[in-house]
């Protein structure tokens, strides 16, 4: 998918949700552990109950990969099942030497047909770039970490006089454009998001964080925002696991309402 069908997306929808599955099997409905494939029918119901609030979907590949061969079933027949107008975007926080990056690529974007990665920047140029080979597909570069540890190597300053973050931010557009890149940047540090559009007035942000790590929806929507929205917020616990009875599915689109329509006065208010 292109930014010009994503901002399509979210203006069709008035929703830039993206809905995190990181699904549990310990925190499952105790009904559906009986399922074939657990992981999936959850999945299944989560996504027909989400679809019309939410643009994205992003599995957690940790939740899949822990279950090992089974594991990734579920996770192809998710990605499989989520409908075309979705972007899926794959958390698998890659990145290694050049030919093991292509094979990464490969695995996600051509054997999963997945629309972008997250990938980590520590390695540099030439552990992204093969991300970036793959016409119409995304890489999500992390950039500002919602968690507490980011700021262990993200936030020192180096000579310049930019902190590592920024430096990601501002090298990283020499190697693609913001037709094919986007970063992540967590809803716990929507105070430097007045910063980051100064560096990066274009490109899409991935915003994981509100809901169970307590970031704020306005805030982010307020200072992250651009003119083709320029957001792709997450929430994972914060909608699938609100219930655990068999009406799960059912809250799950409530929350997923809940934001979409809050999502929606932004939209009129800051784009
Ligand atoms: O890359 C990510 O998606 C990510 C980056 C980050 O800085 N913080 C962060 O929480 N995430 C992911 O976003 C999701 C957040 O989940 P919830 O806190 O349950 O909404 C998890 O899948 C995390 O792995």
């Amino acid at each position: 998918m292109n930014k010009k069908d994503l901002f399509g997306q979210i203006k069709a929808k008035s929703s830039y949700l993206c809905v995190g599955l990181d699904t549990d099997i310990q925190k499952i409905p105790e009904h559906l552990k009986k399922a074939d494939d657990p992981l999936f029918e959850f999945n299944k119901q989560i996504i027909d109950a989400t679809i019309d609030y939410a643009v994205a979907y992003k599995p957690n590949i940790a939740f899949y990969e822990a279950h090992g061969l089974k594991g990734w079933e579920s996770l192809m027949k998710t990605i499989e099942y989520i409908p075309k107008e979705a972007f899926v975007i794959a958390d698998a926080k890659r990145g290694d030497i050049g030919n093991t990056s292509k094979m990464y690529a490969r695995a996600f974007f051509e054997e999963m047909n997945c629309d972008a990665i997250t990938v980590a920047p520590y390695m540099g140029e030439d552990s992204v770039k093969p991300f970036l080979d793959f016409k119409n597909k995304w890489v999500i570069l992390l950039a500002l970490t919602s968690n507490a540890g980011g700021k262990d190597f993200q936030n020192l300053t180096l000579d310049s006089g930019e902190e590592v973050y920024e430096r990601v931010l501002s090298k990283s557009q020499e190697w693609g454009s913001s037709e094919e890149l986007m970063y992540v940047v967590g809803a716990t540090k929507a105070e430097a998001l007045k910063n980051i559009r100064q560096i990066v007035p274009d490109h899409f942000l991935l915003v994981p964080g509100v809901g169970a790590q307590g970031g704020s929806l306005e805030e982010v929507s307020k200072y992250g925002m651009n003119s083709e929205c320029g957001l792709l917020v997450n929430s994972s616990r914060g909608i699938i696991y609100k219930d655990s009875s068999e009406a799960f599915a059912q809250v799950a689109g409530q929350e997923a309402n809940t934001l979409q329509q809050e999502m929606s006065k932004y939209l009129e208010k800051y784009c």
